[in-house]
């Protein structure tokens, strides 16, 4: 059995695959690979471990038809078509579980950040604008008591609001398509209707994964209706908001800040306005960027080929009806 890595992932990964009797190719560039590169090299392999948010469409399956799984190193699998994944025989799996933390850390991180303006006021220091100290100078938010809207409640969205509970007390409010029992429970999140999170919400929180309905959820008409004292933060998908209108939204002091680590286009060009804000906080997708586990993101999609390669359903698969 052999297998293709797209970008270079941690040793432990690599060893556990090759101790498993996988020969291994890397893409140990670590740059992007085009489609027509991805194709290049999975027509020779059995296994593909994918790095990255590539499109894998149906002519990618049509165009690799040696390939057995794929395993992602990432829970979203929208860049994926999974019903022509299925179509050509191939199991997909994802990585889920395993970076809920690390990414609700950053959804976190982004919250605080932009409630004290933090970044922003950070660059006034290599600006030189950090002349004396003043009173009233771009004061920040308290976060403590208000109330957090969480924009789907799932594994990530929980780890946010447990942790926006357990540092802040914040009033926990969510809109899922269904409730989420456990977060009711444990963190007595209420359940309420979409226009219900946007008007009562101090800060929204998106933790959707991509579809055709949360595409540009967030957008013109949606920004007007949350408070002019909100805070926008999106650690999803860049899709799910419309850009534009989000800088409109801040211009207009529609709401109060954002904090983004999803953008679209990834890379955000470095003359995107929303990086001059002071109240604006964008990171270069780093949700799940910690050593610890980004190895245990590596070694579960091994672990999923190692299934595979035995036969086995892969324990995280997506398409389960690819096994008939
Ligand atoms: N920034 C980063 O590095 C990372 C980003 N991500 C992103 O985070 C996303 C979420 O991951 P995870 O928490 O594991 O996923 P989950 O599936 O656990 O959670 C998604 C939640 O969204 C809700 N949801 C789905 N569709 C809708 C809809 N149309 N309207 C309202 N709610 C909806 C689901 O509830 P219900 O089905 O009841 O509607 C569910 O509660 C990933 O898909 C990925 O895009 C993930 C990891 C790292
Ligand atoms: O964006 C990252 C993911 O795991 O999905």
């Amino acid at each position: 059995m052999n297998v293709f890595i797209s970008k270079n992932i941690p040793s432990q990964a690599v060893e556990l695959l090759k101790n498993n009797g996988f020969e291994i190719d890397i893409n140990s560039d670590d740059k992007n690979l085009s489609q027509e590169e991805l194709i290049a090299a999975c027509k020779q392999h059995d296994f593909l471990l994918n790095i990255g948010h590539a499109n894998l469409d149906s002519h990618f399956f049509s165009s690799c038809p040696n390939l057995k799984g794929i395993a992602l190193a990432s829970v979203g699998y929208d860049h994926v078509d999974i019903n022509a994944a299925t179509r050509a025989g191939v199991a997909v799996s994802n990585t889920p579980d395993v970076l809920s933390e690390a990414t609700a850390d950053i959804a976190f991180l982004l919250l605080l950040a932009v409630s004290r303006k933090a970044f922003g006021r950070a660059r006034e220091i290599p600006a030189g604008e950090w002349k004396d100290f003043s009173f009233l100078h771009e004061l920040g938010i308290d976060l403590s008591g208000k109330t957090l809207g969480i924009y789907g409640l799932g594994r990530i969205g929980y780890e946010l609001a447990r942790k926006a509970k357990a540092a802040f007390n914040m009033n926990i409010i969510y809109y899922n398509r269904s409730k989420n029992p456990k977060a009711e429970k444990d963190l007595d999140a209420k359940y309420v209707n979409f226009d219900d999170l946007l008007t009562k919400s101090d800060a929204i929180s998106v933790h959707t994964n991509l579809s055709p309905e949360t595409e540009f959820r967030f957008n013109k008409d949606v920004f007007k209706r949350m408070k002019s004292s909100a805070i926008f933060i999106n650690t999803a998908r860049g899709k799910i908001h419309n850009e534009k209108d989000l800088i409109e939204a801040l211009e207009t002091h529609e709401i109060w800040g954002a904090g983004l680590d999803v953008t679209d286009p990834e890379p955000m060009s470095k003359d995107n306005p929303l990086l001059n804000m002071t109240n604006v906080c964008v990171l270069p997708h780093i949700g799940s960027a910690t050593i610890e586990t980004r190895t245990k993101m590596a070694t579960l999609a091994a672990n999923n080929l190692i299934a595979a390669a035995k036969g086995k359903q892969m324990p995280q698969v997506v398409n389960k009806e690819v096994y008939g």
